[in-house]
């Protein structure tokens, strides 16, 4: 039984090492993100989690691992920002207030998927313009959902979650642990 990580981010692999797994291959999938119209950020995010766990090529006793990682504003679905532009419209947005983490977790083995959700709440300071520039120029807001990554820069600007950090950051552990078992990995042997 191989274990093959369809993702392309740095932060499950490593979430997954945390856990004391490493993965036999990764697979980045590449489907297509763009939200449905009017699809509200949980079924978003789960629908992503699945469609990716079903495009990574495997054989019948692999086991799949993907994610996907949403930050919700209310109803609207924040990505990942295309520019610098749209990352600082991001946080202008999400400063102030609470928003949603939402990451959905699928594993699949052969053409049984299953699927969690981890739903954390996330309370970001109103950003100063000395702050917003410093992080912008920091770059660190590429290729992170709601332009931010608590488990940086960012986190200095983050004084409240409720929820789960290794969600937050895109993998969380202990649903990922439960997927893993269930379809008859060894977690624990590994450790
Ligand atoms: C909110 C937040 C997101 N993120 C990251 C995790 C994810 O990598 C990314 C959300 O994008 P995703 O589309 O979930 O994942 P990805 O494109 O990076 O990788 P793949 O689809 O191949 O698995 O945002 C953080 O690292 N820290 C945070 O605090």
């Amino acid at each position: 039984m191989r274990l093959i990580l369809g993702s392309g981010s740095p932060r499950r692999k490593d979430l997954l090492a945390q856990m004391g797994i490493v993965p036999d291959l990764i697979l980045p999938p590449d489907i297509d993100e763009d939200p449905r119209k009017g699809e509200l950020p949980r079924p978003y995010c789960l629908r992503l989690a699945e469609e990716k766990a079903r495009a990574v090529p495997a054989g019948p006793e692999d086991v799949v691992l993907c994610a996907d990682t949403t930050v919700a504003l209310g109803r609207r679905i924040l990505g990942k920002p295309a520019d610098a532009g749209e990352a600082a419209a991001f946080l202008t947005a999400l400063g102030g207030r609470r928003h949603q983490v939402i990451t959905g977790v699928a594993v699949r083995r052969g053409d049984r998927v299953l699927v969690r959700d981890s739903v954390s709440v996330v309370k970001m300071k109103r950003l100063s313009d000395a702050e917003l520039n410093a992080y912008l120029a920091s770059g660190e807001w590429q290729g992170k959902a709601g332009g931010y990554g608590i488990q940086g820069l960012a986190g200095a600007l983050i004084p409240w979650i409720s929820g789960s950090y290794t969600g937050i950051m895109g993998l969380p552990v202990a649903e990922t642990a439960a997927l893993l078992t269930a379809v008859g990995y060894p977690v624990w042997r590994q450790a």
